[in-house]
């Protein structure tokens, strides 16, 4: 670390408690905001089945509705007994848990809801707490997601990487930034485009919960074994989300009628085609890059699905690999993500803009809330 870096750094933690339902991700981040100058500590801590169906019982629900206030102290009590792990960080990016995610005003007013108040967390744990990251872009007409592209931007430079790749995160939801490393900030025309891909894991959980009381189709087995449905696989993908042009962002349930069309399949059969969907969706999205990406980077659970995985670059015939290709952590990288956005809101940079989020203009979202 040079002089300049020591005096221009903040060590931050971030959180991540995806759209998984698993649990929360933290890690540590040395940074100025603008480089990733040192990737520190990670620590994971999974929601109990109890506190899981808490959370589940809660998705699609928006303040003051039942559920939601035992759901934000999950989420609260979760977040502080992880974060007391990290005592040298000097600030804490605080995601919270999205429970339902409208910035188009489908249901009502444009809004979007992550469950957890950082004040909260600020008074428990005596630090800095930069929260309510979705907000203020959902407020000024934007997407609200996805928001790690800036930080995907920020690794591609960390990594040595000089031509335009992709960071895909296969998560519940699917989200891609498209990167153009030789552009000099992530706020720099054409330096990135991002938008949220389609379903990812969270239709294949939740057959695989439904039918056989299983979590997950770990790496993609039951898929591997089963039979693609081309009519559902067609219906899917004639979609009208698939070629709107981005940015665009979807909730965890807007494709909730496709576990509905493979219900007549086999287990295996419906494992396969929900696998194809969302490899399907990934490579539609690829489309909307502005020149093609030399490799596709691959975040999140997801990159552990074989079947999901081989798909994915069979459709795109790019070169498809886990971050890990570039030293990066495929679980920690949403979690790294907050505490790089933290900072850059403690700095007055901007978190999201036209391209990531559709916001009409660069914009830095968050609340900073103190302990005292
Ligand atoms: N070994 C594996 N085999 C198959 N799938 C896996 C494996 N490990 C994880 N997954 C899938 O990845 C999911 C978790 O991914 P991740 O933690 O990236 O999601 P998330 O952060 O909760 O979601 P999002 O990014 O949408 O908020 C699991 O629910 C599961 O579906
Ligand atoms: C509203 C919301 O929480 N969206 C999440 C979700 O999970 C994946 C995808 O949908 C992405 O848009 C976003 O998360 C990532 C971290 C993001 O904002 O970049």
């Amino acid at each position: 670390m040079t002089e300049r870096d020591r005096t221009a750094a903040l060590r931050a933690v971030g959180t991540m408690s995806g759209t998984s339902l698993d649990g929360v991700d933290a890690a540590e981040v040395v940074t100025d905001g603008e480089r990733i100058i040192a990737f520190g500590p990670t620590a994971y801590r999974p929601y109990s089945t109890g506190e899981r169906e808490v959370l589940r019982a809660a998705l699609g629900c928006w303040p003051g509705e039942p559920g939601v206030d035992a759901a934000a102290a999950i989420v609260e009590r979760a977040h502080a007994e992880l974060l007391a792990r990290f005592g040298a960080a000097e600030l804490i990016g605080f995601h919270g848990q999205t429970l339902a995610h409208d910035p188009r005003g489908r249901t009502g007013p444009r809004r979007t809801h992550q469950a957890g108040n950082g004040a909260h967390l600020a008074r428990a744990l005596g630090r800095p707490v930069v929260w309510d990251f979705r907000s203020s872009d959902v407020e000024m007409g934007g997407e609200g997601a996805p928001l790690a592209p800036f930080f995907h931007f920020a690794c591609a430079k960390w990594a040595g990487l000089t031509a335009p790749v992709a960071f895909l995160n296969l998560g519940g939801v699917g989200n891609v930034t498209w990167v153009d490393p030789r552009r000099p900030g992530p706020e720099a025309a054409g330096a990135v485009l991002a938008f949220d891909t389609g379903p990812a894991n969270a239709p294949i959980n939740d057959l695989m919960m439904r039918r056989l009381g299983r979590e997950r189709d770990e790496d993609g087995a039951l898929a591997a074994s089963g039979r693609i449905d081309a009519p559902v696989l067609n219906r899917f993908l004639s979609n009208p989300y698939f070629r709107r042009m981005p940015p665009k962002s979807l909730d965890r349930n807007d494709f909730h009628d496709l576990l509905r069309r493979v219900e007549g399949l086999s287990d295996a059969d419906a494992a396969a085609t929900l696998t194809a969907c969302a490899a399907a969706s990934v490579t539609a999205g690829f489309e909307h890059f502005p020149e093609p990406a030399q490799a596709v980077y691959v975040t999140g659970g997801g990159r552990l699905n074989a079947t999901m995985m081989g798909e994915i670059a069979q459709r795109c015939a790019l070169p498809v690999a886990p971050v890990e290709d570039l030293g990066l952590d495929g679980d920690m990288l949403e979690a790294q993500a907050f505490a790089y956005l933290a900072v850059r809101v403690t700095r007055g940079l901007p978190t999201s803009g036209p391209t990531t989020t559709g916001v009409p203009a660069l914009i830095g979202g968050g609340q900073i809330s103190t302990p005292h």
